[in-house]
C-alpha cells in the first residue's frame, strides 16, 4: 500500500465524500474489510487500463469508480481490461533485458502466461473470472473500530470493548495529551488521536490534544511511522523508538505533560518509575518487590533539582495497564502503590455482541436459516387447525360416498407442513407475502458465548502536587468562612434554630427599646 501522505486525516475529517490519495475500507462481506489507498486514473497502474484496481472475489473494482463518492456507497464490480496489464508487464520486463531490441511477435500470450506463473493467486484469478462484472461492496470512512478490524497485525492489538473502555477511564477527551507504550499494530492509537483531537497544531501557543506513542521494536517503528504518515496523523501521533524501561517518557528531554498513560508492556511496572513527580527510585527492580514500602519515600526525596516529570504538573494524571495474566496485574499495582498512586482498581472487559435480526416466524414462510416454523399468530393457528380437523373427516369419510370428488381442486395451497400459504403456492415454490428482510419481528439477541479473556486492565490515579503556594491561592479564590448564605442551603432543623435566634434577637431589641422609652418618660 503506497500513497502520498493526505492534509487531512481521514480518521479525523473524513468528509462526506471519498478523496484520491486517501485510505478507505472496502466491506467485502460482515466481517470481510480490506484497506485500500484509493489512487488516481494518473501514473504506473500495472497495466490495467482503469487505472488501479482491486481484485476480489466478487469481481474487479477500479478506483475511479471509487473515488469522490459518498461514503457508505454500494460500488458494483466492473469489467476490466485485464489484457493489457499482461503485455506492459512484459515490455516493462523485456526492456531490462533487451533493452533496445524489437518486440517478438506472439509474445503477447506467452507474457500473460509467464505473468500468471509468477503470482501465488495467478490460477485462482481466472476461476473467479477477473473481468467480469459479478458482485458488489461497500465504501467506508477508516474509523478506528473498523481499522482494528482490518489493520496489519505486526503484535497481538488492543480491542474496541477494551480500548472503548480505557479512553473513558483515562478522561480521554479533545486537547489532551496521552502517552501510550508499546505502539505494536496502532490500534490504540488510532482510538486515541481520534478522543484528543482538537485540531491539528499551529503555531499559536494553544497546545492541542496528542498522543505520544513509543515503540522499541525497529522494525514495527519503521511500519508504524509511514502508517501514521499515510494516514495523515504525523501531527497528532508523536512516535519515538525508544526503550522506555531504560530511557523513559520525555520527548527530546523535554516533559509532554501528559494527563494519562497507557501501558501495553510486558512489564509495566518497570516503567512505572518514569512516571512520577519526583526523581526516581535508582532500582526498579526494588519497585517489584512486595516489602519495602518504607524506602519509597526516602527514594523519591533524592535531590531531584534536575529532575523533569512526564506528567502535566496542573492536573492528576492517569494511568491504565494492561495485562494479559494475573502475576503481571501483581507486581504492577504493587509498584503503583509504593509510587503514590491511588485509587488502583482492576476491571476485566467480558464482552458480548448483541446481533439485531428478523424474526422470522410463520408456517407459511419457507424452511430456511432463522426461520422459526410456527405459526405466528392465533389466526395461523387457527387456520391451521381448522385444516387438520378437515383433513381428519375427510380420512374418516367412508371411501366411495361421492363426497370426496374433486376436493383437491378446491384444497388451499399449503407448505410441507400443511400449513396455508399466504402469497400462494406457484409451481410448488412457496412465495412469500413480503420481501424477506421485512419480514418478522426485529429482536435483537445476545452472542450464547462471551469471547475468551483479553488481558486485566490496571486503573490507577497519581494526585497532582500540592504546595503551600497552591493552597493560598487556592484559599484566596475560595475564601472559607466567608461564604454568602444561600436561601435552601441549610437543613430544616438548622433553619428553624437560626430562625428562632433571630426572633429571640428582635425581641430582645424590642424590648430593650421599650425600656429605653420608659426610662425616657419617667
Ligand atoms: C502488545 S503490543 C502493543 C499493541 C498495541 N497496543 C496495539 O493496540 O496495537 C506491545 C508492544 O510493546 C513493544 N514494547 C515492548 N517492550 C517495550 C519497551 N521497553 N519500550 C517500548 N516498547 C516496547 C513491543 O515491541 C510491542 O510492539
Amino acid at each position: 500500500m503506497t500513497s502520498t501522505s493526505p492534509k487531512v486525516s481521514p480518521f479525523l475529517e473524513p468528509g462526506p465524500y471519498t478523496r484520491a490519495n486517501s485510505l478507505a475500507i472496502l466491506q467485502l462481506s460482515r466481517d470481510n474489510l480490506q484497506p485500500v489507498y484509493l489512487q488516481p486514473l494518473s501514473g504506473d497502474h500495472d497495466g490495467y487500463a482503469e487505472g488501479a484496481v482491486v481484485n476480489t472475489r466478487y469481481g474487479s473494482f477500479p478506483h475511479s469508480t471509487m473515488i469522490g463518492i459518498p461514503w457508505g456507497s454500494q460500488i458494483r464490480a466492473s469489467k476490466v481490461d485485464t489484457g493489457s496489464r499482461g503485455r506492459k508487464r512484459k515490455r516493462i520486463a523485456g526492456d531490462e533485458a533487451t533493452a533496445g531490441q524489437p518486440e517478438t511477435p506472439g509474445s503477447n500470450e506467452n507474457d500473460a502466461e509467464t505473468e500468471s506463473a509468477s503470482r501465488p493467486d495467478a490460477a485462482s484469478d481466472s476461476k473467479k473470472g477477473l473481468g467480469e462484472a459479478t458482485g458488489f461492496i461497500h465504501i467506508l470512512p477508516p474509523i478506528p473500530e473498523i481499522w482494528t478490524m482490518s489493520l496489519p497485525h505486526r503484535t497481538q492489538v488492543v480491542y474496541t470493548p477494551d480500548y472503548s473502555y480505557v479512553l473513558h477511564r483515562l478522561r480521554a477527551r479533545p486537547g489532551a495529551v496521552i502517552i501510550e507504550a508499546g505502539a505494536g499494530s496502532g490500534s490504540f492509537t488510532h482510538a486515541a488521536a481520534r478522543a484528543i483531537y482538537n485540531g491539528y497544531p499551529t503555531r499559536a501557543a494553544k497546545r492541542k490534544g496528542k498522543v505520544i506513542s513509543f515503540e522499541y521494536h525497529e522494525q514495527r517503528y519503521h511500519k508504524m511511522k509511514k502508517e501514521l504518515s499515510d494516514h495523515g496523523l504525523e501531527g497528532i501521533v508523536h512516535l519515538t523508538h525508544r526503550d522506555v524501561y531504560k530511557d523513559g517518557f520525555l520527548v527530546d528531554g523535554k516533559s509532554p505533560e501528559a494527563d494519562a498513560i497507557f501501558l501495553d508492556l510486558p512489564a509495566p511496572w518497570d516503567a512505572l518509575r518514569h512516571l512520577s513527580r519526583r526523581k526516581p527510585p535508582q532500582q526498579s527492580s526494588s519497585l517489584s518487590d512486595d516489602d519495602g514500602a518504607n524506602n519509597t519515600d526516602q527514594q523519591i526525596k533524592e535531590d531531584d533539582s534536575q529532575w523533569v516529570s512526564a506528567l502535566n504538573p496542573k492536573k492528576s494524571a492517569y494511568i491504565c495497564t494492561f495485562s494479559p495474566c494475573i502475576e503481571q496485574v501483581t507486581k504492577t499495582v504493587s509498584a503503583l502503590r509504593r509510587l503514590g498512586w491511588v485509587d488502583i482498581d482492576m476491571v476485566e472487559i467480558a464482552n458480548r455482541k448483541i446481533h439485531t435480526v428478523r424474526d422470522r416466524v410463520g408456517l407459511h414462510l419457507p424452511i430456511d436459516r432463522g426461520v422459526n416454523c410456527s405459526p405466528k399468530d392465533v389466526e395461523e393457528a387457527m387456520a391451521k387447525l381448522t385444516e387438520i380437523e378437515d383433513r381428519f373427516r375427510e380420512h374418516s369419510r367412508p371411501k366411495g360416498t361421492g363426497d370426496d370428488m374433486d376436493l383437491a381442486d378446491d384444497e388451499p395451497a399449503t407448505n410441507g407442513a400443511g400449513a396455508m400459504v399466504d402469497g400462494g403456492d406457484v409451481d410448488g415454490e412457496v412465495v412469500p407475502s413480503t420481501q424477506a428482510w421485512m419480514d418478522g419481528r426485529l429482536v435483537t439477541r445476545g452472542e450464547p458465548e462471551i469471547k475468551t479473556h483479553t488481558s486485566y486492565l490496571v486503573f490507577a490515579i497519581l494526585p497532582r502536587e500540592w504546595t503551600e503556594e497552591d493552597e493560598a491561592a487556592a484559599a484566596a479564590k475560595y475564601p472559607c468562612g466567608a461564604e454568602v448564605k444561600v436561601v435552601g442551603s441549610i437543613d430544616k432543623v438548622s433553619r428553624k434554630k437560626e430562625r428562632r435566634e433571630m426572633l429571640e434577637q428582635q425581641g430582645g431589641n424590642r424590648k430593650a427599646r421599650r425600656k429605653e422609652r420608659d426610662e425616657k418618660l419617667a
